[in-house]
């Protein structure tokens, strides 16, 4: 409860309002309005096409909304960034990235250890004009002990399961040691195993104390550090609340439009 009530009062890193964002010939974000606080743990969920990997791009600044009265678009308090500034404040792991890797890893072994320092100059992998500083390689070895894949460390990303090189891929996100982690549908095509120890390690960052902003389809990847969920249908939120509020049967099945029945345990939810 102390740990929610001093969220409420940290500073804000993500502050969106009236947010009206366009792609192709209509809006897919309008008047989308979202704050995050620093510290706290959030899952966003909603049907394909709703608009989560959008509002993903925008906050990479991928994607701007288009300039309205009442326009607020900041991160960390500022509305201008650098995109390679705001690539070491928000860390980014997204399935599209692991497309684009798995095309550069099959032309390139790239190690493990190779991918996490490329974190350092937003690449995939190291290139021959890359200078790394030892305190680098120091701090490159701790995240690989942090996400337990320091013996996968000389190994091709090519020759890791899936879950390995989920891993690697969240410790190139976090060599800048980000505020907040972004995670876009991150158990995707995990077999059941490898989901148990992705969202163990997805656990060990939440309780490392970053903001965590997970996209998912996954009820049960709202993991018990999650306090917060946001249901998001046609490019607005529907539902912003505690899981207690969000998670029902009733809202997820009106939400994903077919009758879904919430399943909880001690702290875990799912869906059958
Ligand atoms: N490059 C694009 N050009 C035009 N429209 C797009 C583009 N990318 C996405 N859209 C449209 O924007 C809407 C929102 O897409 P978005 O990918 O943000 O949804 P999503 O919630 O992430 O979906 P999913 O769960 O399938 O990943 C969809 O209707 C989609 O067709």
């Amino acid at each position: 409860m102390a740990a929610a009530s001093g969220r409420r009062s940290a500073p804000l890193i993500l502050d969106f309002r009236s947010l009206t964002v366009p792609r192709g010939d209509r809006f897919v974000l309008r008047d989308f309005s979202l704050q995050i606080r620093r510290g706290e743990h959030v899952a966003l969920l909603g049907p394909n096409g709703s608009g989560k990997s959008t509002l993903i791009k925008a906050i990479t600044r991928e994607i701007y909304p288009v300039d309205r009265p009442g326009l607020r678009f900041e991160l960390l308090g500022r509305a201008d960034w650098d995109i390679n500034d705001l690539r070491g404040h928000f860390g980014i792991v997204a399935l599209d990235q692991l497309h684009n890797l798995s095309h550069e890893v099959t032309l390139r072994q790239v190690t493990a250890r190779e991918l996490v320092l490329s974190g350092y100059f937003n690449s995939l992998g190291l290139w021959p004009h890359h200078r790394v500083k030892p305190a680098h390689e120091r701090h490159a070895r701790g995240i690989l002990r942090f996400l337990e894949i320091s013996h996968l460390a000389h190994r091709p990303v090519s020759e890791m399961s899936s879950g390995e090189q989920r891993r690697a891929m969240i410790g190139r996100a976090l060599v800048h040691d980000p505020e907040a982690l972004v995670l876009d549908e991150p158990t995707n095509s995990l077999d059941p195993g490898a989901v148990r120890e992705f969202r163990d390690l997805l656990r060990k960052l939440a309780r490392a104390g970053r903001t965590l902003l997970l996209v998912t389809h996954h009820i049960a990847d709202v993991i018990p550090e999650i306090e917060r969920v946001i249901l998001m249908q046609d490019g607005r939120i529907v539902g912003d609340g505690s899981k207690a509020q969000m998670l029902t049967s009733g809202r997820l099945s009106r939400l994903f439009g077919a009758r879904l029945k919430v399943v909880k345990t001690r702290r875990n939810y799912d869906v059958v």
